[in-house]
């Protein structure tokens, strides 16, 4: 069996390509979208990942905000450019890249965003929504990376229905909340949420009718681990350093040869990562319309 590809890049484009409509209405409304970020110290990863954030908002007609604080900027200092962005009339949705270094509370900062201008769902009232609602509609941000994986799959006709669903990982930005987006009524999946702590990570894998792997261990997942014709979205990135060339390369949880096995692959580049960064412009395109919808009632 060769896996289908589960095409993160493509299906950004047309995700893209649909929100650049949807701003177009609201710029002739006369409201402009405008996504903050605030990038702490210059940590390569995330000085990308926010470079990148910028260039899909000129994209799609979304502008931008950027409050860049030195590595050695205090919790007060974050805290002041996070009153900043949510006084700031021009922005409609904001960021805290994550990770934040070390010292600062990330909790405490998550928490002192407006949950209306809660761009990347992480604030525990968007978060205690997604807990509460079970199967009414959703009306508040989802979290950008859980929310990609679900629109990948939904957009490829792959049904978790009744699946069994192991997610490797249990950090703030995919492991913590996907199970309450995959276990909705509309959804319907059965989770199994994998950590450091638990017995026998390769059993929970063997059952699995799907894995979301986000780890950050480069290449933990294996065919021998894999039910064959198991769905298998790789989330983790590390940074390796390959041997023979001595260069640093962003390196996947799942080993290359689960292609043989699996029904459908996200690549990784490629799969989940864009569909990241096109939830986050979802989320701050609905919010936008959210507020005009109230502002004209
Ligand atoms: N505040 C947040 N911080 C972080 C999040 C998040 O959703 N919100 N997620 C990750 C980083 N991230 C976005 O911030 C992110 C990671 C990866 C990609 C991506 O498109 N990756 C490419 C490969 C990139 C490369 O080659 O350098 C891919 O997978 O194809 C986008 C966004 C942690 N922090």
């Amino acid at each position: 069996m060769t896996a289908q590809i589960l095409d993160g890049k493509a299906t950004a484009a047309v995700i893209k390509s649909e929100l650049a409509d949807r701003v177009t209405v609201l710029r002739e409304q006369g409201v402009t979208p405008g996504l903050g970020t605030v990038l702490v110290g210059q940590d390569p990863g995330s000085v990308s990942y926010v470079r990148g954030k910028h260039r899909d908002c000129a994209e799609v007609g979304i502008a931008s905000i950027r409050e860049d604080l030195a590595e050695d900027a205090t919790q007060a200092d974050v805290e002041a450019a996070i009153d900043r962005l949510n006084a700031d009339p021009a922005c409609t949705g904001y960021i805290v890249q994550l990770p934040l270094p070390k010292g600062i509370d990330t909790n405490a900062v998550l928490e002192r965003i407006d949950p209306d201008k809660d761009a990347d769902g992480l604030h525990p009232t968007n978060l205690g929504r997604l807990v509460l609602r079970t199967a009414e509609p959703i009306t508040s941000p989802l979290p950008c990376t859980p929310a990609g994986i679900l629109e990948l799959l939904r957009r490829h006709d792959v049904d978790l229905a009744g699946k069994d669903v192991v997610v490797l990982g249990r950090g703030t930005t995919v492991g913590r909340s996907i199970g309450l987006l995959l276990t909705r009524k509309d959804v319907n999946a059965t989770v199994t949420l994998t950590h450091t702590g638990t017995r026998d990570v390769v059993a929970h894998l063997r059952a699995a009718d799907v894995v979301v792997a986000a780890a950050g261990v480069p290449g933990f997942v294996r065919a021998e681990h894999l039910k064959p014709g198991a769905v298998v979205l790789d989330v983790g990135v590390s940074r390796v350093v390959d041997p023979e060339t001595g260069k640093a390369r962003l390196r996947g949880d799942v080993d290359a040869g689960v292609a043989d096995v699996a029904s459908w692959l996200s690549p990784n580049p490629g799969g989940v990562g864009p569909m990241t960064r096109a939830m986050l412009l979802a989320n701050v395109v609905d919010s936008a319309e959210r507020a005009q919808a109230d502002a004209s009632r």
